[in-house]
C-alpha cells in the first residue's frame, strides 16, 4: 500500500453514515474545501451541527450506489455491516473508497495525522492495528512542537525566493540545506536575520547581471 498526499479541493466526497464516525471522518476532512455530502436515516448532533456550520448536504435516506456517482472519494460509514459491504461491492474500481469496519474491502484507509503548518507527518497501519497508530500519533503530537508552524512558514517563503535569485543550481541547494539548522526553527529572530540575508544576496546578484 502507498501513501499519497491528496488534494480534494473542490471534489465531491459522500459519506454514507451520519454517526460518530461519519462525523470524525469529516473532521479530519475539514480544511479540504471539499464537497461533502452525508447519506443516513439518521444523523447525530455532530453531523447535523457540522454540516449547517459548512454547508455540507444531507440526504435523509439509506444510501445507494448512485450517491457515489460523481464522488472522488466514498466513505462507507454506516453501522450497518451488510450496507457497507453491498456498497462497497458496487462501486467502480477507480474510485476512492474507505470502508470504516472493514479495510480491505475498500482501497483507502485514513492514517493518523499530525499537522504543523505545512508539515504533515502521518501514521498508518495499513489496518494492522489501528490502536498502534493512535498511540504513535500522540508520541508524534509530543515530539513535533507548535515552533513547526513558522519555521514550516518561513521554509516555504525562503525556498520561493531563493528560486528566483540568479545563482548556480548548486548555491541553491546550499542555501537550501542552510535553512535546515535548528537554531532556525528555533528562533525567530535568527529567522529573520537569514531572511535579511537572502534579501541582500538578491539584490547583490541582480545589480551583478
Ligand atoms: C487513525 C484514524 C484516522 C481517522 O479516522 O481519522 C483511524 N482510526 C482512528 C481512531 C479509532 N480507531 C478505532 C477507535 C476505537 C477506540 C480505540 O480502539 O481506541 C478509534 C478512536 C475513536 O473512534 O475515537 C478502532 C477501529 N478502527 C478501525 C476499526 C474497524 C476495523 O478495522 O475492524 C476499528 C474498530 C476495531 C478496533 O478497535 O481495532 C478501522 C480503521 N481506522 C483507521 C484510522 C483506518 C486504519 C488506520 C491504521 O491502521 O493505521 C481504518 C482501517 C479505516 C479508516 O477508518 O480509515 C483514527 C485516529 C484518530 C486520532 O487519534 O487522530
Ligand atoms: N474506522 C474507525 O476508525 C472506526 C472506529 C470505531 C468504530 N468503527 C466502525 O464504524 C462504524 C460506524 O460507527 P459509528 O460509531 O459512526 O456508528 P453510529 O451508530 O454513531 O452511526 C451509524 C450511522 O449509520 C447510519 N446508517 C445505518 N444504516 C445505513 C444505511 N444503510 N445507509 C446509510 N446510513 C446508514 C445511521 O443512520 C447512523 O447515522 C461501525 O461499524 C463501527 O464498528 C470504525
Amino acid at each position: 500500500m502507498q501513501p499519497l498526499v491528496i488534494n480534494f479541493s473542490g471534489k465531491k466526497i459522500v459519506i454514507a453514515g451520519g454517526g460518530r464516525i461519519a462525523a470524525r471522518k469529516a473532521r479530519v476532512l475539514e480544511a479540504e474545501q471539499a464537497y461533502i455530502t452525508f447519506v443516513a436515516p439518521e444523523f447525530s448532533e455532530e453531523v447535523l451541527t457540522l454540516s449547517e456550520e459548512k454547508g455540507y448536504r444531507l440526504i435523509k435516506r439509506k444510501a445507494a450506489a448512485a450517491d457515489f456517482k460523481e464522488s472522488m472519494l466514498a466513505i462507507l460509514a454506516t453501522n450497518d455491516r451488510q450496507a457497507n459491504e453491498e456498497l462497497a461491492q458496487t462501486l467502480p474500481p477507480h474510485q476512492l473508497v474507505c470502508v470504516v469496519d472493514e479495510f480491505k474491502e475498500g482501497n483507502v484507509t485514513f492514517p493518523a495525522t499530525v499537522r504543523r503548518g505545512h508539515l504533515q507527518v502521518a501514521v498508518t497501519s495499513n489496518g494492522s492495528s489501528p490502536k498502534l497508530t493512535r498511540k504513535l500519533k500522540k508520541e508524534l503530537d509530543a515530539q513535533f512542537d507548535e515552533s513547526w508552524v513558522p519555521y514550516t512558514a518561513f521554509l516555504k517563503e525562503c525556498r520561493e525566493l531563493i528560486k528566483t535569485i540568479s545563482l548556480s543550481e548548486e548555491a541553491k541547494h546550499t542555501l537550501l540545506w542552510e535553512l535546515l539548522d535548528d537554531s532556525l526553527r528555533l528562533d525567530g529572530q535568527a529567522r529573520e536575520a537569514k531572511w535579511n540575508e537572502l534579501l541582500k544576496l538578491k539584490e547583490e546578484q541582480s545589480f551583478l547581471e
